[in-house]
């Protein structure tokens, strides 16, 4: 389902975004959960709440590759899984190099089949991205680890419970150490894992599946080793950064937005800094309402793991941060180079200095309407937030990085009252003529 690679967003900054807004299924929810589907040797595993991702054809592919039964129904936003056939337990170059989150495959396949032989994951716009303590789980639990031709095999005849001590609460290495773990004798103690309330998803999941997994969400994992799992049905924890890009929307068009069945315990750290920048955040019982301020305030920001300020909420946070009225910091310690958007801003006339792994930005930026181009993921929606309260018209190009994590981005705008429209290129002219008729 990706977009078609001629597409872009052309938006026309200046509308209030006024109304409520419906939240998809998280991307870095259904990945994992869909990796553990190989799990389950008996009985379907159902999920709903699946997001409509160009990343969940990538993941389902990988699964057909590897030989389960893979059946998306769309409009009902959900998959049933089978993986009681007999499974490759190899995911080649071709798929993990469309998408580094494929590597959740081994932990899985490691766990049922004691063999998985994955291609290296890459790294990507925002950082390099190793997959050392993936490997250093694996290796602790008994796998023999092989890293040749580019990819990374992995071999057990039977893993075995132990203690493992995460250097770093890696998101990914605690999923695949975790569902590695599921099957292996004894118990398996992991140490300053991920909290990520993805990770507590995952393990909600594994248990409904019979494994017996303890202390998500909190700095201590621990994983009991089971001799069989099954199937079940699941329905996939709300998107908290999709939440999150459209409670920044609202706050810096001075909006009026309900983010509808929001979790606003899962985006505590960018809540408190709307607060503080002035934005009023109301928690109802239909979800989170932000309300944006006359004028922002600045704010000093640092991306953290979970429960501090998510790194994935950066790149929209730089946008609000440079229209507030005054110098904001942003430190940026967990990938070390998720600043590109950066540079696509000045092309609207952001001010900023990058020093290190912190930037300064200084507002508050009447933004220029540019042409920009996406550079990953959370960078596509930080452009288009800043076309909504540029000058003119901003058009946002390869909107395929848009794709792996927001569904119908431009029309959950539009309907909040953006004048933003996506287009096929072809069609330009014709479409910024048309929108340039209603000024
Ligand atoms: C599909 C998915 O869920 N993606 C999320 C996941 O990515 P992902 O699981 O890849 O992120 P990690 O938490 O593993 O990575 C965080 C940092 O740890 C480093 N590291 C990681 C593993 C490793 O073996 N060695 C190592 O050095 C990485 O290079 C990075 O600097 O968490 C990130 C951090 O919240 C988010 O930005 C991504 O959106
Ligand atoms: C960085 C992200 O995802 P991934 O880890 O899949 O690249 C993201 O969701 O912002």
């Amino acid at each position: 389902m990706e977009g078609n690679q001629l597409e872009k967003i052309i938006v026309h900054g200046g509308s209030r975004l006024q109304g409520t807004v419906h939240i998809e299924g998280a991307k870095n929810a259904v990945l994992p959960i869909l990796a553990a589907s190989i799990l389950a040797e008996k009985d379907d595993l159902v999920l709903t709440n699946v997001p409509i991702l160009s990343d969940v054809y990538t993941m389902n592919n990988v699964l057909r590759f590897l030989n389960l039964d893979v059946d998306f129904d769309e409009p009902n936003n959900s998959i049933r899984l089978n993986a009681a056939k007999e499974l490759s337990t190899q995911a080649p170059f071709e798929y993990v190099s469309k998408m580094r989150a494929s590597i959740v495959v081994m932990g899985p396949l490691l766990a049922r089949f004691g063999h998985a032989r994955v291609a290296m994951p890459g790294g990507c716009a925002i950082g390099s991205r190793p997959v050392d303590l993936h490997l250093k789980g694996f290796e602790a639990l008994g796998a023999k680890i092989d890293q040749h031709d580019g990819y990374i095999e992995a071999t057990a005849d039977q893993l075995t419970g132990a203690h493992i001590y995460l250097d770093f609460p890696s998101v990914g290495a605690t999923q695949n150490i975790m569902m590695a773990a599921t099957m292996a004798t004894g118990t398996t103690v992991i140490e300053n894992v991920a909290q990520e309330p993805e990770i507590v998803d995952l393990a909600n999941v594994l248990n409904k599946m019979g494994a017996k997994v303890k202390g998500a969400g909190t700095e201590t994992i621990k994983v009991t080793g089971v001799s069989e799992m099954h199937g079940t049905t699941h329905s996939v924890v709300q998107d908290r950064i999709e939440a999150g890009t459209f409670m920044v929307a609202a706050a810096l068009t001075h909006g009026d937005v309900l983010v509808a069945d929001a979790i606003p315990e899962h985006n505590k750290p960018l809540i408190s800094k709307l607060e503080e920048m002035g934005a009023s955040v109301l928690v109802e019982d239909a979800g989170v309402r932000v309300l944006g301020p006359a004028q922002l305030k600045p704010t000093n920001v640092k991306t953290l793991p979970h429960p501090g300020f998510p790194t994935d909420m950066q790149p929209q946070m730089t946008v609000l941060q440079l229209a507030a009225n005054g110098t904001s910091t942003l430190t940026e310690t967990v990938f070390e180079n998720r600043f590109m958007h950066l540079e696509e801003l000045r092309r609207m006339n952001a001010n900023f200095k990058v020093e290190g792994r912190s930037v300064l930005l200084n507002g508050p930026t009447e933004f220029n309407g540019a042409e920009v181009a996406a550079t990953d993921l959370r960078a596509a929606a930080a452009l288009v937030l800043a076309g909504l309260v540029a000058n003119g018209y901003t058009q946002v190009t390869n909107l395929k990085y848009l794709d792996r994590g927001y569904y119908n981005f431009h029309k959950k705008l539009q309907a909040l009252g953006a004048e933003i429209e996506r287009v096929d290129v072809s069609d330009n002219d014709e479409v910024v003529l048309k929108t340039k008729a209603k000024d």
